[in-house]
């Protein structure tokens, strides 16, 4: 059961709408909430189901980047409100209803709480009612109500799915909405909510300031499209900060009459695991030929800041041609021993490094590509963040492994990787003892199982006056030609090889994550990392 209004579209996943069912039943889901795109028109118009085809991504999926911020706030400057969509942006939510004799309480079974959210009973439906009872169950706490129904799924069969959001494309459309809705209060349940200012309560009050019908209209055709329309340069800048996408499915199929699927975000999981080497292949790159790396910047000694955007190019080149790169950070050397220091006293803290595939951490004895001798600890989850932990000089670092991130972020973009970053994840401290390794690996190599997973690496070491003798290098493999995973790739291994990059204090490797197979070698001293992971996407989000 969904409902949907008359100026809305439910969009299915290019996977299709059966095999998004499936999955749905798959995972015993019973309620799907789905994100809602809210249309962003260039012109008047009473056909936009034909005529719109950018939208405004829903504000939880835009980038949380400087860029996704400018993106937001571009539109939230266009009203009073300083809203970014103009009407809702909690999605809708459609609830499977269980076959009669199935479910006994068959009448009890759905408790819709708005046209937007229907709740399964056993936990919300006593309350759901009146605005005392969800303010009472609010009180209460959700740990409570035991919403164990509820489950995040990113994968792209289900985030894929979605509403179109027609809701302002013509001025005297929305003339004849507030000519209906008149003088209509601010104030739900008698009062005792108040609606906060918005887009609708902005057009209502420039309806109700004029009397006659063709002011009216054009004060909301200036409203309007002061606040929803986009003229071409406008589109294209959002369409750089990612707060709009083009999706034409809906548009195309109307025109042609016939259904034109939404595009694929990414391969499919199937192809992408296909990228994790067997054993034998793994087996052959271990007689690859071994080189050290080239370590950009290193002559240089400082990575300056009136020199960094000729570095953070420099670094984008290198990983659109080979997916990685090397670089010295050059920082002042008396942060080497403060970083080192505070790693070491932080060793305590750290438990066992685990991999996760697909949300469930690997046997090690399973998988040929999941074999670690690390020791972990996540910067935040621990709360070492902030200049009064007990770590300031990593806390620092960290952040601005984060900055360099978000700086790297317009840059990838514009490359040949057309990469989007989104956000970053947790900062990841790591230490390998004497012996530790961790055999050859992608560290993503199915996609997080999202649409937004982990798309690039960065590792900064933090080893002070490193002996290269000790080893403990990161081998970076790096096929000539094609990707991991290529048959023609498979079939000349001979041409492959491995860059050895030395663990030494304030060298930062940046990979990318899904792409670039790493290995680290067994170090003979203990050998401490730093190492952040950032989430994003490979093309634009969400378009079709
Ligand atoms: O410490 C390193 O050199 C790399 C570690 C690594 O590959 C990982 O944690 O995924
Ligand atoms: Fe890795």
């Amino acid at each position: 059961m969904f409902h949907l209004d008359h100026d809305e579209l439910f969009l299915p996943p290019p996977h299709g709408l059966q095999a998004h069912f499936q999955h749905l039943e798959a995972g015993n889901c019973r309620l799907c909430l789905y994100q809602n795109f809210e249309a962003a028109p260039q012109s008047h118009t009473l056909t936009p189901f034909l005529d719109v085809s950018y939208f405004k991504v829903p504000s939880g999926r835009v980038s949380k980047t400087p860029l996704g911020a400018a993106g937001m706030e571009f539109w939230a400057q266009r009203t009073k409100a300083h809203n970014y969509f103009l009407y809702y942006d909690n999605g809708k939510s459609a609830v499977k209803i269980p076959a009669q004799g199935v479910a006994s309480r068959r009448s009890e079974d759905i408790a819709p709480t708005s046209v937007h959210v229907l709740y399964p009973p056993n936990n919300f439906k006593a309350r759901a009612c009146t605005v005392k009872r969800v303010k009472s169950a609010k009180q209460k706490g959700l740990q409570e109500m035991n919403l164990t129904w509820m489950k995040a799924c990113h994968d792209e069969i289900v985030v894929g799915a979605k509403v179109l959001h027609y809701p302002a494309t013509h001025f005297e459309r929305l003339w004849r909405k507030y000519h209906h809705l008149g003088n209509f209060p601010a104030v739900r349940f008698g009062g005792e909510l108040v609606v906060p200012a918005s887009f609708h309560l902005e057009a209502r009050d420039e309806y109700l300031k004029y009397s006659d019908k063709t002011t009216q209209q054009e004060k909301l055709k200036e409203l309007l499209e002061r606040a929803a329309f986009l003229s071409d340069e406008e589109v294209q800048s959002q369409l750089e900060t990612g707060s709009v996408v083009s999706i034409d499915t809906v548009r195309e199929s109307l025109r042609q009459g016939v259904w034109i699927p939404p595009r694929q975000l990414r391969p499919s999981l199937f192809s992408l695991l296909q990228r994790r080497p067997s054993k034998e292949a793994m087996e052959r790159m271990q007689r690859m030929r071994r080189m050290p790396a080239e370590v950009l910047f290193e002559a240089v000694g400082l990575l300056k800041m009136e020199s960094l955007d000729q570095g953070l190019q420099k670094v984008v080149e290198q990983l659109e041609t080979r997916g990685w790169a090397a670089c010295h950070l050059g920082l002042h050397g008396c942060l080497d021993a403060r970083y080192g220091l505070e790693a070491s006293q932080l060793k305590p803290k750290m438990s066992k490094g685990a991999t996760v595939i697909e949300n469930r951490v690997v046997d090690p004895t399973e998988s040929p590509n999941a074999l670690r001798g690390d020791w972990t600890l996540f910067m935040q989850e621990q709360g070492l963040t902030g200049p009064k932990g007990p770590a300031p000089t990593l806390t620092m670092l960290e952040s601005a492994l984060t900055d360099l991130g978000m700086q790297l972020d317009p840059r990838l973009r514009r490359s040949r990787l057309q990469l989007r970053i989104t956000e970053r994840c947790d900062g990841m401290l790591a230490c390998y003892e004497e012996g530790g390794a961790y055999s050859a690996h992608l560290d993503n190599a199915d996609g997080d199982g999202r649409v937004d997973g982990r798309v690039l690496t960065m590792v900064m070491y933090l080893n002070q006056n490193w002996d290269r003798r000790a080893g403990g290098e990161l081998a970076i493999f790096e096929p000539e030609k094609g990707e991991l995973g290529d048959e023609q790739v498979e079939g000349k291994l001979t041409w492959l090889k491995w860059y050895m990059v030395s663990p030494e204090a304030n060298t930062l490797v940046l990979l990318l994550a899904d792409r670039v197979l790493h290995e680290v070698r067994s170090a003979y001293a203990e050998r401490y990392a730093l190492s952040m992971w950032f989430c994003g996407q490979h093309a634009e989000y969400g378009g079709s």
